[in-house]
């Protein structure tokens, strides 16, 4: 592995600049340092302070280093760091000279890359350590320093062991087709998934938290096509943001808009009516608003007064039982059938929108005081790992135990996401995305 060099801190005039150095050959970098006496240097004592001085023949400087022995180090592997006067052309010669003696230039996050490859730490800590740098508030911290801390890790551990103790049960089983499950078996195996269900669902729902800590509340609306949702949208905005129309299918995509609810930011979002189509677009549309409803804090589930539930609308109360949910019933002017809605509305007459505005805030002001209750916050990466495993599950729980193997086989693929969460298994580009939005030196 390549010796690499490169600044930890800004290069620019300032009190001091730190050049880190990893690699096999990170003390040929104390070959251009001397004891203030002129004298050579002894091999330093690891993770101790030294005072010395910096001459590559053309630049001499009064640095401060530190060597750090491998394995213990940042990234696993000798390190040394220098603390320069803060002058570029300093810094651009001790790269120079550095660079003379076989070492290169790191490239963005190449020593957290080095970090995480060397076992120092999970992909998630990895992730998290661009994440403390990026938050953008308190509480954006709080939930990186967790990660960096590897409290998904656990997590992940957690989740992990429960799906072997289904597979630990399934497999059991494979080798002896002739036997049945017994039914204390298939309902210990019903109450696993229902576990990774809600674990999975607190994952997903923390990556809109994560976003939320640097902006907003998400609210969608979700319902059937045509109960009303984009007029409510266009109500709670005071404006027509979003066509309306009776024709079933109206909003093919969701709609997203900002505004400000009870003081708090939020972020509102419209989507396309929920129901089984063969509509390619259609279909996609509903499945990015599925997508949307799941990562929400709030679910605004219309269902319309002036005609009887439906199939759909049984589909959108099921997609949406297990989040913070107000049921609104629309229409209140035609009303023809009792729903049991939290709140009965009409856009068109303004009844009880006055009332249902005060629930929504309601909400949304215990939302915002929950957001620091959680100690854990996914990224998108985790958080489209988290979905596919919820998508396998459905289908896991579809296969049932009628077919182990492929049951067996599907529980696996879910173990594989988790690997590739943690970075237990990887390829080089899932580290190329990762690494390659670090900053240098990091
Ligand atoms: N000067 C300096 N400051 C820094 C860093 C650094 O690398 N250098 N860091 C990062 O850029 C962060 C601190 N992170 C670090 C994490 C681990 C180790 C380390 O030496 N780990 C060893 C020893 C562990 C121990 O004894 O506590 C190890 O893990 O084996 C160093 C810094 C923030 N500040
Ligand atoms: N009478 C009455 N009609 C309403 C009310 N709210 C909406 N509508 C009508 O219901 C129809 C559908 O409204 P939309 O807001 O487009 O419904 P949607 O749920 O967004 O529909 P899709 O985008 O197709 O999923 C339109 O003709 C609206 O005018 C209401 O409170 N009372
Ligand atoms: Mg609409």
């Amino acid at each position: 592995m390549d010796t690499i060099v490169a600044p930890i801190t800004p290069v620019i005039r300032s009190a001091v600049t730190v050049l880190r150095i990893s690699g096999s050959d990170s003390l040929k970098a104390l070959t251009f340092l001397k004891k203030q006496s002129g004298e050579s240097l002894p091999l330093p004592a690891p993770r101790r302070v030294y005072h010395a001085c910096y001459d590559d023949g053309k630049v001499r400087d009064d640095v401060i280093f530190s060597y750090f022995k491998s394995p213990k180090s940042y990234t696993g592997e000798d390190v040394v760091e220098i603390s320069f006067h803060g002058n570029p052309l300093i810094i651009r010669s001790a790269l120079g000279s550095f660079m003379s003696v076989g070492m290169r230039f790191a490239e963005p996050g190449e020593f957290t890359r080095r970090a995480f490859v060397n076992g120092k730490m999970d992909l998630s800590q990895a992730e998290a350590v661009e994440e403390m740098i990026a938050a953008k508030s308190e509480a954006g911290l709080f939930y990186s320093y967790n990660q960096l801390k590897g409290g998904l890790k656990t997590q992940i551990e957690s989740l992990k062991n429960l799906y072997v103790d289904v597979l630990t049960v399934v497999e059991a089983y494979i080798d002896f087709p002739e036997e049945d499950l017994s039914d204390r078996e298939l309902d210990y195996i019903t109450a696993k998934y229902d576990h990774i269900e809600a674990e999975l669902k607190v994952l997903v729902k923390s990556y809109a938290m994560l976003k939320s800590v640097n902006d907003s509340v998400y609210v969608s609306i979700a319902g059937r096509p045509n109960v009303g949702k984009s007029s409510i949208l266009n109500c709670l905005l005071k404006e027509n943001r979003a066509i309306v129309s009776d024709i079933p299918g109206t909003t093919r995509d969701f709609i997203d808009a900002d505004m400000t609810i009870a003081g708090h930011p939020v972020k509102i979002v419209d989507t396309a009516g929920i129901r089984h189509t063969e509509d390619f677009v259609e279909k996609a549309g509903i499945e990015r608003s599925l997508e949307r409803v799941e990562s929400s804090h709030i679910v605004i589930t219309v269902l319309d007064l002036s005609e009887e539930l439906s199939a759909e609308d049984c589909l959108v109360l099921e997609k949406t039982k297990g989040t913070k949910r107000i049921i609104v019933g629309s229409k209140a002017d035609v009303k023809k059938h009792d729903h049991g809605a939290d709140v009965e509305i009409s856009v068109k007459t303004g009844a009880n929108v006055h009332e249902f505005m005060n629930i929504l805030e309601q909400m949304i002001s215990e939302e915002d005081s929950q957001i620091h209750e959680h100690s854990i916050a996914v990224n998108e990466r985790q958080k489209n790992g988290f979905l596919r495993m919820l998508a396998s599950l459905e289908e896991i729980r579809i296969i049932g135990c009628d077919d182990l193997d492929s049951l067996s086989f599907e529980l696996r693929d879910s173990l594989n996401i988790l690997s590739e969460i943690t970075g237990e298994t990887y390829t080089e580009e899932i580290l190329t995305n990762i690494f390659n939005s670090f900053c240098i030196g990091k």
